[in-house]
């Protein structure tokens, strides 16, 4: 790789006699810079993306505040898919409205789902004992993830542009969904595993989320979130997940990535391309050889709209597994299953704003 700048990778190649070079490019583009720019998506629409995403966060606050997380205003019933707005004093500056896969059909029944589970043993690092305590603990983390999304329905007139993007998004959510596990596939083929190696994670009902964000400009960014001539609106971090695909905009640079000689890349938007990058989660599954790569949103001299789908496993997808010539890295075990559900539980309950819920659960002999 001589040139620094991201590499593209075009998934119309996937189809026919190209599929083989296009399993070695991204192999080749994952394992160094962990992060490719990827066009030939069906019908990803960047126009109508940013027109829409823009809309939202054009609404009132206090018409966005009423599909918050309940975190941010009790009088709300989502715990966790919603609204959540910029929280003054934190390096993270942005507001952002956070949408899972469309329930096709009833919400999740967690004694369907808690029923195939007590049939394969828990992680015990994660749920310590199968007594009634934890049971209902896995009950309520269920229900938790697999809530039904929350929707605009803007009383101020404009009721049809709601429902249209309730639409769009469902779609758009789909449509992620099936570039990436096309994706999945193609990376699955590149390591000489089954092409649908990892397809059993996500199916029937992952967890991915779509996350609509605005960075409103910060005219009097203080000092702690600067760095140098640099406004952090992003801090430095790696994304958790298996793998994302973030829709930029031409008015709006800022993303940076750590290139492998260390330093800092900007990644300018091209136009009809996503970024596509690698999580820690499938790094981890492929042994360390996928490249979960660091990077960073900096101001770029206003306000700033992007959108990131990450691809997340089903809640009791058992995420203690890795690509052929890997060894498991979750746990010493590589019999040991471990469920994405209360591993995801561990790691987000862990933010401050989760603080009243745990309290809320302790409160009840739960947690
Ligand atoms: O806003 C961006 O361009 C990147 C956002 C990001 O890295 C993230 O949400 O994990
Ligand atoms: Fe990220």
């Amino acid at each position: 790789m001589s040139k620094k700048e991201l590499p593209v990778i075009d998934l119309r190649l996937a189809k026919g006699s190209t599929r083989g070079s296009l399993v070695r490019q991204l192999r080749e583009a994952l394992t160094t810079v962990g992060f490719t720019y990827l066009t030939g998506v069906d019908g990803y629409d960047e126009n109508e993306l940013l027109r829409l995403t823009r809309w939202f966060f054009s609404l009132p606050l206090e018409d966005r505040m009423k599909i918050s997380r309940k975190c941010f205003n009790p009088e709300c019933k989502n715990e966790y898919r919603g609204y959540f707005p910029v929280i003054p004093g934190e390096v993270s500056h942005k507001e952002g409205f956070e949408i899972g896969p469309k329930m096709d059909t009833e919400p999740m029944n967690p004694e369907s789902l808690k029923t195939k589970m007590d049939t394969e043993p828990m992680n015990p690092e994660s749920l310590k004992t199968k007594d009634t305590e934890s049971t209902n603990l896995e009950s309520f983390m269920i229900q938790f993830f697999y809530e039904e999304n929350q929707w605009p329905d803007d009383p101020s007139g404009h009721t049809a542009t709601a429902k249209y993007f309730k639409t769009w998004m469902e779609n758009y959510h789909q449509k992620m969904t099936e570039a990436a596990l096309e994706l999945l596939r193609l990376i699955a083929e590149g390591f000489d595993a089954p092409s649908d190696f990892f397809t059993s994670l996500f199916v029937p009902r992952h967890l991915s989320t779509l996350r609509l964000i605005h960075y409103p400009a910060r005219t009097d960014a203080p000092e702690w979130a600067r760095d140098g001539e640099y406004v952090i609106q992003t801090a430095e971090h790696q994304d958790s997940v298996m793998l994302t695909l973030l829709a930029t905009f031409q008015q709006y640079p800022g993303l940076q990535v750590r290139w492998m000689d260390d330093t800092l890349l900007d990644v300018p938007h091209r136009r009809g391309h996503l970024v596509v990058n690698i999580g820690v989660l499938l790094s981890t599954m492929s042994g360390g050889n996928l490249k979960a790569t660091r990077h960073r949103v900096v101001e770029c001299g206003g306000d700033r709209f992007s959108v990131p789908f990450f691809l997340e496993p089903k809640f009791d997808g058992n995420i203690n597994q890795v690509l052929p010539s890997g060894t498991p890295q979750l746990t010493e075990d590589p019999d040991q299953r471990v469920f994405y559900g209360p591993w995801l539980w561990e790691k987000t309950t862990k933010y401050a704003e989760y603080k009243g819920l745990i309290e809320r659960l302790k409160s009840v002999g739960l947690n």
